[in-house]
């Protein structure tokens, strides 16, 4: 059955890069004849009220053959993915519309992740050629001090990765198309030096019997794909196939242990090291104490302490 794809493009993603590419990709789309419409986005937010507006006016007999195409980098894949699950939740009975993305930002570690290319052509043709949806886990995330919910498709950062982010959100290079993703880099090392550890305590197992307590929780990530921070490989492992987060902590290191922990990552070697802990979980709350920044897909939260609940959830995506 031919599909009908409606692309939600945020001009502004990759530094601006999509808005210098969107005009060429609307010709590709038009010469292949595809079956397409698209909708802009105009800020931060508006990908989840289009994606709301858009399958609140669906006929019935349209929605198997439409597909939602995020248009941009990982925070305009975040906001199609929550668009759609909080449209569902208040439609629980309504067929889910599966998403599909056309990475054209600045970190890109969801396409890494799941192999989309990242040349738009080719990822337009990767798109084209899917012949049914695929279920993917994502994360499900509580905040219990807040009272709000939320889905992340990569992973949900507190402390010293959502300080990076931050900093690389509002540094100049960032909105740059050619050094932005050198932001991170140059945001790490400053922050490296200066971050302040935080008390974290992670509850887990069914009834939430098992604690584990981190005096100097220094980098706190819950992931769920195996890269953060625009291609760093924090776990080789995670898969979007697999019903569980993984939880990566390390309490504040020594400047040896930073060489180590670099030179090990780069052999992915790092998760074997003593002084950091990974493990993978379903269902599992994190608590610190301490106002710090977290990140969310590479959106930065506000500095608070963090009372959050986690658990896996799953949607379907249109990718190979
Ligand atoms: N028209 C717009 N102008 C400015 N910002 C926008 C607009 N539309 C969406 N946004 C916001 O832009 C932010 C960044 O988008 P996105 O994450 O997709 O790109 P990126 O940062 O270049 O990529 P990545 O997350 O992969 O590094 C998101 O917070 C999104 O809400």
């Amino acid at each position: 059955m031919s599909k009908h794809f409606i692309f939600i493009v945020n001009e502004a993603a990759g530094g601006g890069n999509v808005r210098n590419l969107w005009p060429e990709i609307e010709n590709y789309l038009n010469q292949l004849s595809v079956d397409y419409q698209s909708i802009k986005t105009h800020f931060v937010g508006d990908g989840i009220q289009i994606t709301k507006q858009i399958l609140s006016a669906l006929d019935n007999y349209l929605d198997d053959q439409l597909v939602l195409v995020a248009t941009g980098g990982d925070g305009t894949l975040h906001e199609v993915l929550n668009g759609c699950k909080e449209f569902y939740h208040a439609h629980p009975l309504t067929k889910q519309v599966p998403i599909s993305f056309l990475p054209i930002g600045s970190g890109n570690d969801f396409a890494r992740a799941l192999k989309i290319s990242n040349n738009w052509k080719i990822a337009l043709q990767q798109i084209l050629s899917v012949q049914r949806p695929k279920k993917l886990i994502v994360g499900k995330y509580h905040n219990l001090n807040q009272a709000n919910t939320g889905y992340f498709i990569n992973n949900f950062g507190i402390g010293l990765d959502a300080t990076i982010v931050h900093k690389a959100n509002h540094s100049k290079i960032k909105h740059n198309r050619f050094l932005g993703k050198f932001s991170y880099i140059i945001a790490a090392i400053n922050i490296i030096r200066t971050f302040e550890p935080v008390k974290t305590t992670i509850y887990y197992g069914d009834n939430s019997q098992y604690v584990r307590e981190f005096t100097k929780g220094f980098l706190i990530t819950v992931t769920n794909i195996p890269y953060f921070g625009g291609g760093v490989n924090i776990v080789p492992s995670a898969s979007t196939n697999e019903d569980s987060l993984d939880i990566v902590i390390i309490e504040k290191p020594t400047w040896r242990q930073i060489i180590i922990f670099i030179v090990n990552l780069l052999a992915k070697r790092h998760l074997k090291l003593s002084f950091v802990n990974h493990f993978s979980q379903k269902n599992f709350t994190i608590v610190t104490n301490g106002d710090r920044f977290g990140q969310i897909d590479g959106e930065e939260t506000s500095k608070q302490s963090f009372n959050i609940n986690f658990k896996t959830s799953t949607y379907l995506f249109w990718v190979h």
